[in-house]
């Protein structure tokens, strides 16, 4: 391989775009960057480029999108989350001084986004791409690149079957470059051969990273010849807590992984305490300044939400240390993002899903306990691909000399262990998750649905040509697809007719609203017995519904809360439409029975308007997880609504879609079809008698006025188009404060 520099100068690009890289530092490419170019990126060969984090991958892909959209091609960017499209979309925007459009798009999972087509950039997660090829998007046909971030999601259980076949799909698209991003892996070559694509492995790296191990005041980097020690200054008793101090003495910064949310909190509390020596030496180590800084994002935490939790994080954050897991809302998440990149806090104690994308470099890595729980399994190590991912964070390209990454030895014979097991061991491979039947049904009915298939040889010859395919033994692979294939035809998805496979109308509407077919059958069944009975259908009955079909992530029981929910469950009998006999029934199934009772309550008391500290505080919960639980409520509901309207079943409509989606009850739901209106703000307009949108229309300015200050209420007329009295605009007073919280309370419920 040629060694010699590549220079930005010689790429096959316009020289403003050239100019652009080079005027943002960038003059020439890394040699990993250097080396995919040579393998043909900017010819248009696919390319797989298994390089480490923060190596310039981005970078790379943008190099191949630009030449593309300059041969007047069009490229799709896939992420695989929502917070990752958020940030390649700010990125791409900047080429819009070249005159290229960049979209995204991450939510409406019906909808065919032909509007987006005017783009020539787009990006999606994997989910929203999947949905808009089941509803026949157009502009998808006239892509010539698509770019996978993170293609070594393929191996995650949950989400990795929909890329796979995602990936699968557009492949058929004629002339179409893929290029796959990837952490470093073992079987890269096999993933390559899969894509057809160029291969590069490297574990080359802008910054230099040091891996090692602390074991008692001593920081041991072992992947350095000779080792590399340091003695750690600080003496908490507490080694993360002594190097996460000492990183700050040398005016850096440290992120620390915790297994659990709870350990997570834990730690960083530790050092928000007064008492506890922890906190008195990050007091010492902190300057005003940075204290002054810290207390302004603890107050926009505050502002944020009103939980104890959320009080905590503030209390935390204050006194030098955040903590970061999914239970945040997406505001506070944000806040200590950011608040962590301009180098604000310095110190972040967070869960891994901190590891997965977002580019949050640290001069310090600190992984606490390389076990993680799993409930089949109990504690069992991390996979050294998650290690690499988290220690990949460590060096900081352009701020720091060198990354620092530490486990943490409790013994000394712990740390040959460790060296072994992750700092000198090779990432595994990856393998496909498709096999399952739960991941394949959904994916059958959609081949089926769109077309692609119309036989069974149809739907194997296009599962053939899937990453599992190409790794796994066929045969066992075929048993499933049958399976599916009788599930669909047993549940009137499908129909077959002298081997000719069709979906019938619940099977296509199934398809196009994006959920398992195992939620249309639950759905199904339950419609059908509720509407053949005399029974009320409550919300409470509906919930329950959703909250026991498969699309729905609902939250664990813990401690005595199965009997509490039983008691519930059976004080509401006359609401369940389908009670099964307890005693009859496996434990398993009684468990996620009570489960949906929990989580339906759970609901109702969003929908019902409790406060949102009262709910996550009653059932112990976070507010990311109420969040996301009434996200995919509000989903499911959907779901049932259309379902129920095919089916001609006689369910009464109690809005739920809406009611989920912003927390409120069935009288506000007029007024939550206006932009700036949430679930606060349309119950104080109701009660002061402005029950609807007509209502508002009828109300001068100053009587709206009167509850919201002149900034919102200009907002409201502004969306309905009423006229604003000259003599108002822009003399407001400030928002009162708890419609303040309302804002962001509603920027995070869109948020996932
Ligand atoms: N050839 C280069 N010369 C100088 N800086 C570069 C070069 N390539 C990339 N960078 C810079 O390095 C940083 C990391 O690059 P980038 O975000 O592309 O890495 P990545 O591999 O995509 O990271 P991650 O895996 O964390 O998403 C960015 O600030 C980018 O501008």
């Amino acid at each position: 391989m040629n060694e010699s520099p590549c220079y930005i100068k010689s790429l096959p690009l316009p020289e403003k775009i050239q100019q652009f890289y080079i005027d943002s530092g960038i003059k020439q490419l890394y040699p990993p960057q250097g080396e995919v170019v040579q393998k043909g990126l900017l010819e248009g060969k696919n390319t797989l480029a298994a390089i480490p984090t923060a190596s310039g991958k981005t970078l790379l892909a943008e190099l191949a999108m630009l030449k593309h959209i300059i041969d007047g091609g069009k490229a799709l960017y896939i992420v695989p989350l929502i917070a990752l499209a958020n940030e390649k979309y700010q990125r791409f925007k900047e080429f819009e001084k070249f005159g290229i459009l960049t979209g995204i798009s991450t939510g409406e999972l019906e909808s065919k986004s032909e509007g987006l087509g005017k783009n020539d950039i787009v990006v999606c997660t994997s989910e929203k791409t999947d949905s808009m090829l089941r509803n026949g998007t157009q502009w998808l046909q006239t892509l010539s690149i698509v770019v996978v971030d993170e293609v070594h999601l393929l191996d995650e259980k949950s989400r990795g079957p929909t890329l796979e076949i995602v990936m699968t799909k557009l492949r058929k698209i004629p002339n179409l470059q893929i290029v796959a991003l990837s952490a470093t892996i073992g079987n890269t070559q096999v993933l390559a051969d899969w894509l057809k694509a160029e291969l590069t492995v490297s574990d080359w790296r802008p910054t230099k990273l040091q891996e090692g191990v602390v074991f008692g005041k001593s920081m041991n980097f072992l992947s350095e010849d000779p080792v590399i020690q340091k003695e750690i200054v600080h003496d908490t008793k507490e080694p993360a807590a002594d190097v996460a101090l000492d990183t700050i003495k040398e005016g850096g910064q440290c992120l620390v992984f915790e297994s659990s949310r709870r350990t997570c909190m834990a730690f960083a509390k530790r050092f928000s305490n007064p008492k506890n020596r922890e906190h008195k030496q990050i007091n010492i180590l902190l300057s005003q300044d940075e204290k002054n800084k810290l207390a302004e994002i603890s107050e926009e935490i505050e502002y944020s939400s009103d939980t104890t939790e959320s009080n905590n994080l503030a209390e935390c954050i204050r006194n030098g240390v955040a903590f970061h897991h999914a239970g945040l809302n997406a505001a506070q998440r944000r806040l200590v993002e950011d608040g962590f990149k301009e180098n604000k806090i310095k110190v972040i104690s967070c869960t891994p899903t901190l590891a997965a994308g977002l580019n949050l470099p640290a001069r310090r890595v600190v992984i606490r306990s390389f076990l993680r729980y799993d409930a089949n399994e109990g504690n069992i190590p991390i996979p050294v691909l998650d290690y690499k991912q988290m220690v990949g964070r460590a060096g900081r390209p352009h701020l720091d000399p060198y990354g620092q990454s530490l486990l943490i030895a409790k013994s000394s014979d712990k740390i040959d262990f460790l060296e072994t097991k992750y700092i000198h061991a090779k990432a595994e491979d990856i393998s496909s998750k498709l096999g399952s039947e739960k991941a394949l049904r959904s994916h059958i009915l959609a081949i089926i649905s769109s077309g692609i298939a119309t036989s069974q040889k149809g739907v194997i010859d296009f599962l053939s040509e899937t990453f599992y395919a190409h790794t796994s033994d066929l045969s066992y692979f075929i048993e499933t697809i049958n399976e599916c294939l009788y599930f669909l035809e047993e549940n009137d998805l499908i129909v077959t007719d002298n081997n000719y496979l069709q979906a019938t109308p619940l099977g296509q509407l199934v398809s196009r609203i994006y959920i398992d077919p195992l939620t249309a059958v639950v759905i199904v069944e339950d419609l059908k017995k509720a509407s053949q009975s005399n029974m009320e259908i409550t919300a409470f009955s509906l919930l329950q519904v959703i909250c026991k079909t498969p699309d729905i992530r609902t939250l664990y029981l813990k401690g005595n809360e199965y009997f509490e929910n039983l008691i519930y469950a059976d004080d509401h009998k006359n609401e369940i439409i389908n009670f099964p006999d307890l005693d009859e029934i496996s434990e398993i199934s009684a468990e996620s029975f009570i489960e949906s009772i929990k989580n339906a309550r759970i609901l109702l008391d969003w929908i019902e308007e409790c406060e949102t500290k009262e709910i996550v505080e009653n059932y112990v919960i976070g507010e990311g997880d109420l969040h996301s639980l009434s996200e995919s409520a509000s989903w499911i509901s959907h779901a049932v609504q259309r379902i129920s309207k095919l089916k001609g079943f006689d369910i009464q409509n109690i809005f739920l879609e809406q009611r989920l989606k912003y927390g409120a009850s069935k009288e506000l739901v007029s007024l939550l079809s206006i932009k700036n209106i949430g679930r606060k703000r349309a119950r104080k307009l109701y009660d002061n008698g402005i029950g609807s949108v007509d209502k508002i229309k009828s109300t001068p300015f100053s009587e709206v006025s009167k509850l919201f200050g002149n900034k919102i209420t200009i907002k409201i007329f502004h969306e309905l188009e009423l006229p604003i009295p000259s003599d108002e605009i822009d003399t407001s007073p400030e928002v009162p404060e708890n419609n303040k919280k309302e804002i962001n309370q509603q920027k995070n419920l869109f948020d996932f």
